[in-house]
């Protein structure tokens, strides 16, 4: 078996980009600087500019104002085949009519690459996807599974220091994306090329990157680690898109460096204060907070809110439990295994300390853009 090689990636810089089709504008003013060899996704909902910014760096579609470079050169006006990107697409775009062997050295032929050397860099490239033993194979013989390994062996036979992907594993069923998801993440471990990603899937985002990009309506929210956006969101929408959460909205008031929310009857407190006026809401991640009986276990400077158990979900791993509030809100909570046991109809209290709550500028469009 021959060992993969590691090409150096590409770095992307794209500054102030944006995108528009006549009146409507798919994508506004971005700025996404992406280092040689990492593995960037970007997620966000239907419509918020993920694929446009792909297409743009790939040359499928070009640029309204703004600059792009790949590899420290500007690709304004260069044609898409003469980028060296290797693209995967949800759709197996494979040859119907061509072998898999003959559909990966494709790429090869185009460039001048023939005899010995291209029959080894066929080999290489299948034996990456593990996919050798299917070389003669047609595209119709194959599973959607198969002839994606297919296609990301043929975007990759020519050592491009790029490969961007769109959905590739949007047409696969769970268990078949999950093993692939691990595959692509051991290939782009392996080459050291700059892996581009497109997904809505926000867990399949956190599997498999460096950094995520967070587009909402053409606009990018926030870049980051998977960590990083989970545990220090920078707006709603990026801390309600990424992971479980439930949002505390209530009468807030600033005392000094602390945030006082009124919510219902009771108050929750949180160690610090927005910057500006903005009106602030609470976020919640659900294994941060805990469940208990009412007025029990008190802890310190822990904030509580009685509710109801409206729902309980045993996971195996521990349990999932909906809350519903006095004021109505649903709130989301993860118990590990061990903790105590609740029902249905159960009065409790949800308690959390002030450091384990995130505050966070209101924005209504977070609600919107989610539906
Ligand atoms: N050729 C076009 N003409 C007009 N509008 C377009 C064109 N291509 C895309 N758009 C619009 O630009 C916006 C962004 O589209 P884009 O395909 O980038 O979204 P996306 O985030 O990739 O969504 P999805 O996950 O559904 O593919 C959408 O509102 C889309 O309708």
């Amino acid at each position: 078996m021959h060992a993969p090689q590691r090409s150096a990636g590409a770095a992307i810089e794209i500054r102030k980009a944006s995108k528009r089709y006549g009146a409507f504008t798919a994508l506004n003013d971005i700025d996404l600087h992406i280092r040689p060899g990492e593995f960037m996704t970007l997620l966000g909902p239907s419509g918020s500019g993920k694929t446009t910014t792909l297409n743009l760096i790939a040359g499928f579609t070009d640029i309204s104002s703004g600059t792009l470079e790949i590899g420290g050169k500007s690709v304004t006006g260069l044609p898409s085949h003469k980028r060296n990107i290797g693209v995967v697409f949800q759709h197996y775009a494979l040859f119907p009519h061509m072998t898999v062997g003959k559909n990966v050295a494709y790429p090869l032929a185009l460039r001048g690459i023939k005899g010995d050397d291209r029959e080894k860099r066929v080999k290489r490239a299948l034996d990456m996807v593990k996919m050798a033993d299917f070389a003669h194979r047609y595209p119709n013989e194959l599973s959607g599974g198969q002839q994606q390994r297919v296609a990301l062996a043929r975007a990759l036979v020519f050592d491009p220091p790029l490969l961007l992907m769109d959905e590739p594993l949007g047409a696969l069923d769970k268990k078949l994306r999950e093993w692939l998801q691990l595959e692509i993440k051991r290939i782009h471990r392996e080459l050291g090329t700059t892996f581009v990603y497109v997904t809505h899937d926000q867990e399949e985002a956190l599997v498999l990157s460096d950094r995520i990009a967070v587009f909402n309506g053409g606009r990018i929210e926030q870049i980051g680690t998977g960590r990083e956006l989970y545990d220090s969101p920078a707006t709603l929408f990026v801390g309600r898109f990424i992971g479980e959460s439930t949002v505390l909205r209530g009468s807030a008031e600033v005392s000094g460096d602390e945030t006082v929310m009124t919510i219902g009857e009771q108050k929750v407190v949180a160690n610090r204060r927005l910057a500006g006026d903005a009106r602030p809401v609470i976020l919640l991640r659900p294994e941060r907070v805990a469940l208990k009986r009412p007025g029990a276990d008190v802890v310190p400077g822990e904030n509580r809110l009685t509710g109801t158990i409206a729902e309980a979900i045993y996971l195996g791993s521990g349990s999932k439990y909906e809350v519903r509030l006095a004021d109505g809100t649903v709130a989301v909570v993860r118990s590990p295994l061990g903790a105590a046991d609740f029902g249905i109809g159960d009065t409790v209290d949800i308690a959390f300390l002030p450091s384990d709550l995130i505050l966070l500028p209101d924005d209504a469009s977070a609600d919107v853009t989610l539906t």
